[in-house]
This record gives C-alpha cells, sequence and structure tokens, in this order.
C-alpha cells in the first residue's frame, strides 16, 4: 500500500532543504508526503513567524506542483505539538495504511528526549534523512532500541503498518532556517535558498527582516 509520510517541522521558514527532502523521501519510498508545521514545537524556544504566517510561507512554497501536501492537523491542537499525539491520530484515520514519520538525522538523535518516544513504532515507521553540516551524533542507547527495527529496504515499509526505521540517502543540501533567518535579519536576499513563491509577496518574508518594507 502506497505509504503515507509525514514531515513535521518549525519550518520558519520552509527551504530549499525541506523541499528537496520531501520530494526525495517520496520518490524513495513511494509515499505521499505531508509537510507538517508545529503549532508550538516541544524542545525549542517560540518560532520567529506565528504558526499563520508559517502556514503561508508553506503553501506559497508549494503551490505549483502537486507531489507534496500541507497537513495543518497540529495547528488545530493547543499546547506543545507533540508527535506521538499526532501519529497515534493518523494511524485511527489510516487503518492499516503504512505510516512514515520523517527526520532529519539531527532531529532523530534527540528522539529519546521526546514525550513518549517508545510508542511512536506502534503506530508509524521512522525514515531518517541525513543532513550534512550539522554534527549529529546517534546517541548508543538509541541505536541500540532501533537496531532489531532496521530495514534499508523500501518494500518492507510499504507491505506493513509501522515500526520499522529505514535511513533514507538523500542529496545532501547544508541548509538550515537559522541561517536564513540570520541572513534576512541582516539585510541580506537569500533567494536561491528559498523556494521562489516566498518572494512572490514581500509580506511573507517580512517577520524576518530588520527593516520592515515601506
Ligand atoms: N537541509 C536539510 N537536510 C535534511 N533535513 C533537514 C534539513 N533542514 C531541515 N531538515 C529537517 O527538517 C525537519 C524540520 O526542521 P526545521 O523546520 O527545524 O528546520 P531547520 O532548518 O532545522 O530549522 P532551524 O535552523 O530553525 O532549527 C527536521 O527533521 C530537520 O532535521
Ligand atoms: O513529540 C515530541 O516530544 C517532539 C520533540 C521535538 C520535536 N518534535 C517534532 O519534530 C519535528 C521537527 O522539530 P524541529 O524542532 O526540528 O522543527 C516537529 O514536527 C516537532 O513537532 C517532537
Amino acid at each position: 500500500m502506497k505509504p503515507l509520510a509525514l514531515f513535521g517541522g518549525t519550518f520558519d521558514p520552509v527551504h530549499i532543504g525541506h523541499l528537496s527532502v520531501a520530494w526525495e523521501a517520496s520518490e524513495l519510498l513511494d509515499a505521499e508526503v505531508r509537510l507538517m508545521p508545529a503549532n508550538v514545537p516541544p524542545h525549542r524556544s517560540s518560532p520567529t513567524a506565528t504558526a499563520t504566517q508559517r502556514v503561508d510561507m508553506l503553501r506559497a512554497a508549494l503551490r505549483g506542483q502537486s507531489r507534496l501536501a500541507l497537513d495543518t492537523r497540529e495547528l488545530e491542537r493547543s499546547g506543545p505539538s507533540y508527535t506521538v499525539d499526532t501519529l497515534q491520530e493518523l494511524r485511527r484515520e489510516c487503518g492499516e495504511r503504512p505510516l512514515v514519520l520523517l527526520l532529519g538525522a539531527d532531529a532523530f538523535a534527540g528522539l529519546r528526549s521526546w514525550h513518549r518516544w517508545r510508542e511512536l513504532f506502534d503506530v508509524t515507521h521512522i525514515g531518517v534523512i541525513n543532513r550534512p553540516g550539522i554534527e549529529t551524533c546517534i546517541p548508543v542507547e538509541l541505536e541500540r532500541a532501533v537496531a532489531a527495527r532496521r530495514t534499508d529496504d523500501p518494500a518492507v515499509i510499504r507491505a506493513q503498518a509501522a515500526g520499522k526505521m529505514i535511513e533514507l540517502a538523500v542529496t545532501p543540501l547544508e541548509v538550515s532556517a537559522t541561517h536564513i533567518r540570520e541572513l534576512l535579519a541582516t539585510g541580506r536576499d537569500p533567494r536561491y535558498l528559498l523556494p521562489a513563491g516566498l518572494f512572490d509577496d514581500p509580506a511573507l518574508l517580512a517577520p524576518y527582516r530588520a527593516m520592515p518594507l515601506s
């Protein structure tokens, strides 16, 4: 069955690293992929842009293609966007369809600090994506906890609903939202690090610019 893959993030702002990862993951897994912005991201300080502004940017970024979709369900819940709650809700909706939670290697490395993280494997597979430029060390305990779940075969992911972990080798792009926010705050124009749609309306990137546009 065609898996449904969820790529959660703060997307403050969405950048070409996110889109390229999501696109290639959909190819590698032959999956429907949805980008899913967190309302209140756990484990980090408040985003610069509001949830509405981040969704507006995502909509502009995704315009004109039909492979990647947007899932705003976490914005409908107040409080921290715990991934386990979201994936349990999706599991109830999806029956036995394979679900895959896509995580950059840096996010995966911190998995053991997530809310009820062990329960994730009851409802979803996890797809881990290589990420250059960010020092990531997978803790030995996490490695041990997932060893028996590892597969390198997308067919295994398609054949069962949940419980596996797969590493997805995508084209490495050393891009981060932190760097893009820094560039915008210092008056630079990261034109080709951001999807073109984000430049269609000057209001979209205004939350990050040092000087409000006149
Ligand atoms: N260039 C990239 N390559 C691979 N994965 C990425 C890349 N950028 C972000 N990700 C992954 O996307 C998910 C959402 O990331 P997030 O929205 O926090 O972006 P970010 O660029 O890491 O932002 P920030 O710099 O603000 O932390 C995470 O799983 C993260 O690991
Ligand atoms: O559920 C948790 O405890 C949890 C802790 C940290 C991060 N997450 C999720 O991981 C995704 C990536 O987070 P971030 O902070 O890198 O944008 C995003 O969907 C977050 O909601 C989830």
